[in-house]
């Protein structure tokens, strides 16, 4: 469950988010909005990344204003730039990073890395320089990095941006069938389509919420 109450953002000069009131508990949620509507602040709220100017945001019963280790531990958050998730320099060493920081012995952090780099499509390139990857690939790692670590909820800010068609496709799929909450960020509207729940920014409001076929229609003719 993600709370946000009276949620008011202030960045330099802008009020970036201005009064943001939402319970979301449903498991799949999208948000969509203009370019500088305020779609990733909201996204780094959630797990504490950023705190608001004022107003609370709750998570996992959790205040991020207090308990942001904690909830950090339960909410994986991927960024748009996967190349800002890369810290080891081949791709098994990078998912297992997070791991070995936990403690897990040797033989676990090569299973579960193994097994998380198969459900990915990355099986075949656990041993090459994470940096040489294609962009797209970039974005899977980023993927793995975090699904490693079982994250309770799911945080993505544009995790298709990169992507073709099919591995958009593989994304979409996986996030249908993952247990785990997620809330996505994204301009690629075929993405939420089957979600549970939309959610429209326009200058750090919500102006539409509800389910992707309404929510979407009313994006369409916002930007028209
Ligand atoms: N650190 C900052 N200082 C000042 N302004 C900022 C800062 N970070 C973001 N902003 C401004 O806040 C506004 C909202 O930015 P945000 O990245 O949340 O928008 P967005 O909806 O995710 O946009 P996009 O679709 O382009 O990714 C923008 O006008 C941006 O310029």
């Amino acid at each position: 469950m993600i709370e946000f109450d009276e949620v008011h953002m202030r960045l330099g000069e802008r009020e970036v988010l201005r009064g943001i009131t939402a319970g979301l508990p449903e498991r799949r949620v999208g948000v969509v909005g203009a370019n500088g509507s305020g779609k990733s602040t909201l996204a780094r709220l959630i797990n504490g990344l950023a705190l608001p100017t004022s107003g609370t945001v709750r998570v996992l019963g959790l205040d991020t204003r207090r308990q942001a280790a904690k909830i950090r531990r339960g909410v994986g958050f991927l960024f748009t730039d996967p190349d800002a998730q890369i810290v080891m320099p081949t791709v098994a060493e990078d998912v297992a990073f997070s791991l070995r920081r936990k403690g897990h012995s040797r033989e676990e952090v090569d299973r579960r890395v193994r097994a998380v780099l198969d459900r990915y499509g990355l099986g075949g390139h656990a041993d090459h320089p994470a940096h040489q990857l294609s962009g797209g690939q970039k974005q899977l790692l980023a993927l793995c990095s975090v699904m490693v670590l079982e994250p309770q909820i799911l945080v993505m800010d544009e995790p298709t941006t990169l992507l073709d068609l099919r591995h958009s496709r593989q994304v979409a799929e996986l996030l249908r069938q993952m247990p785990q909450q997620v809330l996505v960020v994204s301009h690629d509207l075929p993405l939420l389509a089957g979600f549970d729940r939309v959610l429209v920014l326009d200058q750090g409001r919500i102006v539409a919420d509800g389910s992707p076929e309404e929510a979407i229609g009313y994006y369409r003719k916002l930007m028209a």
